[in-house]
C-alpha cells in the first residue's frame, strides 16, 4: 500500500504533519503511527477509520495532545502542540478542545448541568446562559439536568458528554467510538447530535469509529492502516465503506501472506 497524503478545501482546524509514534523500544517496538499527513478542515466532520492497531486512537491523542509525538508537527488552529510542555497542552486542551469518550467520561458526584459545565468551571470561565440553553435543548436534556449520572441512561449520559464538549466552543472536538457503548436507537441520537452541531453551529469534529453507520454520519473518513493514510472518502455511506474496509482486509491478508511466504 502506498501512503496517501489526505487533503481536504478550506482552513484546517486541526493538521498533522509527517508525525510518527513509536512504542517501546528493541523487540517490543511498535512503530504507530509512521508519517501521517493529515487535515481536518473547520466546520467538516471527519470520521477516522481502519482496522484494530493501525493507530487511529494514537493519531487522535497525538492531535489532541494528549501523547507526544515522536516526530512531526500537530497543529490546532495556528497553535503549534508539537514542544508544548505538559503546562501548556493543559491549557490547549482546556481552552481549544472538547472530548467524547467512549466511556461518556463523566463525574459521578455531579449533576448533568454540573458536568456539563465543568471544562468552563475548571476554566475559571464564565457560562454563555443562552448557548448552554440551545446545546441542553438540542441534546434533549432540559428536564435531566439536575440528575447525576447513574440517574441516567447510557445515551442520556453520552448526551451530557456531548453538551460538555459543545458548551465550550472548543475548535474541535475529538470523539472516540462515542457509540461504542450504546444501543442503535441511543447511537443514533448522539450522531445526529454530532451532525447537527457541525451543520447548525460549525462545530469541527473529528471522530474514531469501527462502524461504517457512524462513520457515514461524516463529511469525510480518513482510512488508516499500519500507522499510514492510506484514503479517504468524501460524503461517505455505509456500504461504500464496509466496500473499502472489505478492500482493505484483502490487501492486508494478501500482504500477510506475502510475508509468510
Ligand atoms: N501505550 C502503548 N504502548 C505500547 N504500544 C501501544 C500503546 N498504545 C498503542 N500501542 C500500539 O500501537 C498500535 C496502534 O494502536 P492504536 O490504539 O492507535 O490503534 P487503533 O487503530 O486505535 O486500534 P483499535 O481499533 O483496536 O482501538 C497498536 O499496535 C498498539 O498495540
Amino acid at each position: 500500500m502506498t501512503t496517501a497524503v489526505s487533503t481536504d478545501r478550506g482552513e484546517a482546524a486541526a493538521r498533522a504533519t509527517d508525525v510518527w509514534k513509536v512504542y517501546g523500544s528493541g523487540e517490543a517496538q511498535v512503530i504507530a503511527l509512521r508519517g501521517v499527513t493529515a487535515e481536518f478542515t473547520k466546520g467538516r466532520f471527519t470520521a477516522i477509520m481502519g482496522p484494530s492497531g493501525s493507530g487511529k486512537s494514537t493519531l487522535m491523542h497525538c492531535l489532541a495532545g494528549l501523547d507526544y509525538t515522536d516526530r512531526g508537527e500537530i497543529h490546532i488552529g495556528d497553535n503549534l502542540v508539537t514542544g508544548l510542555s505538559d503546562k501548556g497542552l493543559t491549557l490547549l486542551r482546556r481552552e481549544k478542545v472538547g472530548f467524547i469518550f467512549q466511556q461518556f467520561n463523566l463525574m459521578p458526584t455531579l449533576t448533568a448541568e454540573e458536568n456539563i459545565l465543568l471544562p468552563l468551571s475548571i476554566g475559571k470561565r464564565k457560562p454563555d446562559r443562552a448557548w448552554f440553553d440551545q446545546v441542553v435543548d438540542t441534546v434533549g436534556l432540559r428536564d435531566r439536568l439536575s440528575h447525576k449520572p447513574t440517574e441516567l441512561s447510557g445515551g442520556q449520559q453520552q448526551r451530557v458528554a456531548c453538551a460538555r464538549a459543545l458548551v465550550q466552543r472548543p475548535d474541535v472536538i475529538f470523539a472516540d467510538e462515542p457509540t461504542g457503548n450504546l444501543d442503535s436507537k441511543s447511537g443514533t441520537e448522539v450522531l445526529k447530535f454530532l451532525r447537527r452541531s457541525v451543520d447548525d453551529f460549525g462545530q469541527t469534529i473529528v471522530m474514531v469509529t469501527h462502524d461504517p453507520v457512524a462513520a457515514s454520519y461524516a463529511d469525510r473518513v480518513l482510512f488508516l492502516a499500519d500507522g499510514q493514510v492510506v484514503d479517504e472518502m468524501f460524503d461517505p455511506t455505509a456500504d461504500r465503506v464496509l466496500d473499502e474496509l472489505k478492500r482493505f482486509d484483502e490487501i492486508v491478508g494478501s500482504a500477510q501472506g506475502e510475508e509468510r511466504r
